[in-house]
């Protein structure tokens, strides 16, 4: 991004005390092939940002590796308050991963479940109350629409409690009305997280996202973040929106000719 294209407005993000994440020298090489090199990216305690780039650039391993799943070849991620990231990322993919055979509920306190911790039924009805599923508290999975589900996923996911929230694409299984709806509610709902989300889709990056970074060529770097105006959720026909949707398309078109 060059100076003239800085928007505006800041953004609405305002530093809060929560940790962020500092992504510092980042490297990837599978066998001889280097997918990415030194990659550095700040995500402030609170802050949203949005991770785009086309098909195989390496997003999803970048992310896996920010969740501990993936080892990197080179550099560091650390949590900015010195304390270590192991047991405070909660991870959301792009299946719901809901267990067929337990319901709604159980499924929202599957990780206290599965660390064999005392489950706390009330807490997880307020988050289905919290995702407009109260009603579907007992229902199995099977039972309901994949927005639903997604909603259960949130559900799910807040319930860890965890700071920091990693989503890899979880929305893309929907149709565009109710990804419209559940980019609402993520919005709103992760207010008080720090959050790094990927997505291939400009609207959603510019609806819900503080700040957007694009990974483009081979091996792959990071673009400089584009901050969004406003607040979120955005208006889909937002102005500021519009704007810097066209811009990120082109850096994707460019990227993806390169
Ligand atoms: N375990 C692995 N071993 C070898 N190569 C891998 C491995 N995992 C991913 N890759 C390769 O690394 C590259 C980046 O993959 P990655 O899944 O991170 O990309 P992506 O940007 O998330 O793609 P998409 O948007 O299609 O999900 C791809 O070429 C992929 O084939």
């Amino acid at each position: 991004m060059t100076d003239n294209d800085a928007p505006l407005r800041p953004s609405t993000h305002q530093p809060v005390d929560l940790p962020g994440l500092r992504i510092s020298g980042l490297g990837l090489q599978y066998g001889t092939r280097a997918i990415f090199t030194d990659l550095d990216l700040t995500v402030q305690g609170g802050e949203f940002v949005v991770l785009l780039g086309t098909s195989g650039v390496g997003k999803s391993s970048l992310l896996k590796i920010v969740a501990g799943l993936t080892r990197a070849s080179a550099g560091t991620v650390t949590a900015t308050d010195g304390l270590p990231l192991a047991g405070r990322i909660a991870y959301m993919g792009q299946q719901d991963l809901l267990y067929p055979w337990l319901t709604v509920i159980e499924n929202v306190m599957l990780g206290a479940r599965l660390r064999g911790e005392r489950q706390e039924p009330d807490r997880a009805r307020h988050l289905l109350e919290r995702v407009s599923l109260q009603d579907r508290a007992k229902a199995l999975p099977s039972e309901l629409s994949g927005g639903m589900r997604q909603r259960v996923a949130i559900a799910r996911t807040l319930y860890e409690s965890h700071p920091f929230v990693l989503m890899d694409e979880p929305f893309s299984a929907l149709d565009t009305f109710t990804r419209a709806q559940v980019q609402d509610l993520t919005a709103e709902l992760l207010q008080d997280h720090t959050v790094l989300l990927i997505t291939h889709d400009p609207l959603e990056a510019c609806r819900i996202g503080h700040r957007l970074v694009v990974l483009t060529g081979h091996p792959a770097r990071l673009g400089p973040p584009i901050e969004v105006p406003g607040p979120t959720p955005r208006a889909p026909d937002d102005e500021a929106l519009l704007h810097i949707q066209g811009h990120l398309m082109r850096i994707l078109m460019e990227g993806h000719g390169a």
